[in-house]
């Protein structure tokens, strides 16, 4: 038997066309959200994400602002845009698109929005919301990943959870959303430095594998019916997606997601529930709560 596919397309589908309706709603209070993209240097990768943004704007209604910077500019160039982009009252929300170029402080350029217009969920402060219990924009791969799982009936509550990977758009925020009371979740987090990874996947419900690393995940390493999301991006010689999972993963799981086709598409339709979020809260409506 061969898993049920986790369909981020469609799922990411519906979400924006109720976006669409609440988009509409904030029009007709004369409120326009308006999403920022923050993009440096000339990676393909990172082009393309942040053009997928822009198109995902378009759809639902939402106003798009775009900042493109070449690979040599500096740290004080990058923040410049940055606060202009905190003081800009039509940017409602924004993103600066990571990874950034090596020698730019990544941190700091964090650090330097403004926590409200922060429409990843990825300002310290906003994290440090997150491990509070207070509410906050979610980061938006994460928040993807569970979205998807609830949309298919995946148990959360009680299951074990296997996160591979630590890097901060996902690795690191994953088992703080997964071991909230709302998920209620057992999470183990695996990294490179992890001694026996197969020990660790083996007693997994789920799974999310978001180490970077082609076929990581192999069917002898999986217990048979967990879910797998594959959220690891490595490119062949064609350009072509290799996910962090092997195929036959899908014979022994009971849901898989495609790559792509699965978290991606989840994380773009996050990051407009952010943006539609925050500006709600600003016109003193519902939002993060
Ligand atoms: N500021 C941020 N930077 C990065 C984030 C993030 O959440 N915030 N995450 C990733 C990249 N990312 C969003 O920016 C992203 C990755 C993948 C996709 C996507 O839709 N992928 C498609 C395939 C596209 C392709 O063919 O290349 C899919 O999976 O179907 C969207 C956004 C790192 N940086």
């Amino acid at each position: 038997m061969t898993a049920q596919i986790l369909d981020g397309k469609a799922t990411a589908a519906a979400i924006k066309a109720e976006l669409t309706v609440r988009v509409e709603a904030l029009k007709a209070r004369g409120i326009t959200p308006g999403l920022g993209t923050v993009l440096v240097g000339e990676d393909p990768g990172s082009q393309k994400y942040v053009a997928g943004k822009h198109r995902d704007c378009a759809q639902v209604g939402i106003a798009s602002i775009q900042r493109e910077l070449p690979a040599t500019a500096s740290q004080e160039e990058i923040e410049a845009v940055v606060r202009e982009l905190n003081e800009d009252p039509a940017c409602t929300g924004y993103i600066v698109q990571l990874p950034l170029p090596k020698g730019v402080d990544e941190n700091r350029i964090l650090e330097l929005m403004d926590p409200d217009k922060d429409a990843d969920g990825l300002h310290p402060m906003n994290l440090g919301r997150l491990v509070l219990n207070e509410p906050a924009p979610l980061p938006c791969t994460p928040n993807g990943v569970i979205t998807l799982l609830r949309q298919y009936g995946v148990e959360i509550n009680g299951a074990e959870v296997v996160v591979v990977g630590r890097g901060v758009t996902i690795g690191r925020p994953m088992p703080l959303l997964l071991t909230r009371r709302s998920e209620n979740a057992t999470v183990t987090q695996c990294h490179t430095g992890t001694r026996d990874l197969a020990a660790h996947l083996k007693r997994a419900d789920i799974i999310v594998a978001a180490a970077g690393v082609p076929h990581l995940i192999k069917p002898e390493d999986v217990k048979p019916g967990v879910a797998v999301l594959d959220v690891g991006v490595s490119r062949d010689e064609s350009g072509k997606i290799v996910g962090d999972v092997h195929p036959g993963v899908a014979e022994v799981a009971s849901w898989i997601s495609p790559n792509p086709g699965g978290v991606g598409p989840m994380t773009r339709a996050q990051l407009l529930v952010n943006v539609v979020e925050a500006a709600e809260r600003a016109a003193g409506g519902h939002g993060v709560g």
